[in-house]
């Protein structure tokens, strides 16, 4: 973590004066939710005076092709100041206290990943997130505050600044991005069905949103048929466990709303923590799943936390895939790794 107490990032007028605020607002958030809290936030901004602008988004992928013209504008100009190239170590300290533009995502952990996966260019740009989903995985893995006010608080008015990876996930030559986690099987099944929910926004409105995902997976797990996966890590000698329920890849602790599927993860470290768990009993499945709130799986045989650089995964048979809690499709195989660059992430 980078300690920006004393530089001109934290001083609060300073950094208004210096600092193009951009807002990625997913308006749909949290079945609707967003809008209004949107709105809370606009007054906050108005009152304290802050340049920004804001963007709403229209459906899926809008907020990657915001996040990619903004990085796009804001890049030449951090050239022309000389703030572009490779640079390492305290110098990259200072870059991050003269970013051009800070860039925050307001939505759910579906926004903050299009939004991260349309940033290209981390020379010009410093990423803040404002949480407002139904999940919010992201902000509970950085520790950063789960109450949209106090988020936009400690953007406004930073004191550190996190360099993290985001993963990158290869399936058919395509790469898609995540924050949190990509996962195949039961977890990715989850997503998928609860894509398709039409209960999911009628309990969001009334701050139940968690009761779809419970519902759901309790559905899937009557479902799940366990399948075969290979697992080559690093380079290393295939491992195939024959009977695998689920496995998600993680760049955080959290993923599903909360469950701590791989306590050690962090996005500061250079490496993907797995959780892969395999041949037990539903009824096991079932019991383990509240202890991994608290991430006491782990001590469970057929629960297996793997740590690497690079993973490729290949199912006997196609298996939905997610990405951030973001159905994908139905796949084979993946191959996930981390970013090569960290994203400077604001986190008061
Ligand atoms: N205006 C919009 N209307 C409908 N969907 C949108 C809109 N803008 C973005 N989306 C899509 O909504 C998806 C989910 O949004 P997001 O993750 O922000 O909220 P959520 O699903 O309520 O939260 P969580 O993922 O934490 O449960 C995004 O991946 C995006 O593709």
């Amino acid at each position: 973590m980078i300690k920006k107490k004393g530089s001109r990032f934290a001083g609060h007028c300073a950094a208004k004066e210096n600092i193009m605020y951009c807002f990625i607002v997913n308006p749909n958030a949290c079945s609707g939710k967003g809008r209004k809290i949107w709105k809370r936030l606009a007054g906050i901004l108005r009152q304290e005076q802050v340049a920004y602008k804001v963007f709403f988004t229209k459906g899926p992928g809008h907020a990657t092709r915001i996040a990619d013209m903004l990085c796009t504008k804001y890049a030449p100009q951090a050239a022309d100041a000389g703030m572009s190239g490779k640079v390492s170590g305290a110098k990259q300290a200072v870059q991050a206290a003269d970013t051009l533009c800070t860039i925050v995502a307001v939505g759910g952990d579906g926004t903050a990943n299009e939004v991260i996966s349309g940033l290209h260019d981390y020379s010009a740009i410093g990423f803040g997130y404002i949480p407002t989903g139904s999940g919010n995985d992201l902000a509970r893995g950085l520790s950063l505050p789960a109450d949209p006010e106090a988020a936009l608080a400690a953007i406004l008015h930073p004191c550190a600044i996190r360099r993290i990876h985001s993963g990158c996930v290869r399936i058919n030559g395509k790469d898609r991005h995540f924050a949190v986690s990509t996962g195949i099987g039961f977890d990715a099944a989850v997503c998928h069905e609860t894509f398709r929910s039409k209960i999911k926004p009628v309990l969001n409105r009334i701050g139940l949103g968690k009761l779809t995902y419970l519902g759901i997976a309790l559905k899937q797990l009557l479902l799940l048929r366990p399948f075969s996966l290979t697992l080559v890590l690093d380079d290393k000698e295939p491992v195939t466990f024959p009977a695998v329920y689920f496995t998600a890849v993680m760049n955080l602790k959290y993923e599903g709303g909360g469950f701590m599927f791989c306590p050690d993860a962090t996005a500061e470290d250079d490496f993907l923590d797995i959780c892969l768990i395999e041949k037990m009993p539903k009824l096991k499945i079932l019991l383990l799943l509240p202890t991994a709130f608290k991430g006491r799986h782990v001590r469970y045989k057929g629960v297996h936390i793997l740590r690497c650089r690079r993973a490729s995964l290949h199912a006997g048979c196609p298996q939905p895939v997610h990405t951030d809690g973001e159905a994908a499709a139905v796949y084979s195989s993946m191959d996930v790794s981390l970013s090569k660059e960290k994203l400077p992430f604001i986190v008061g």
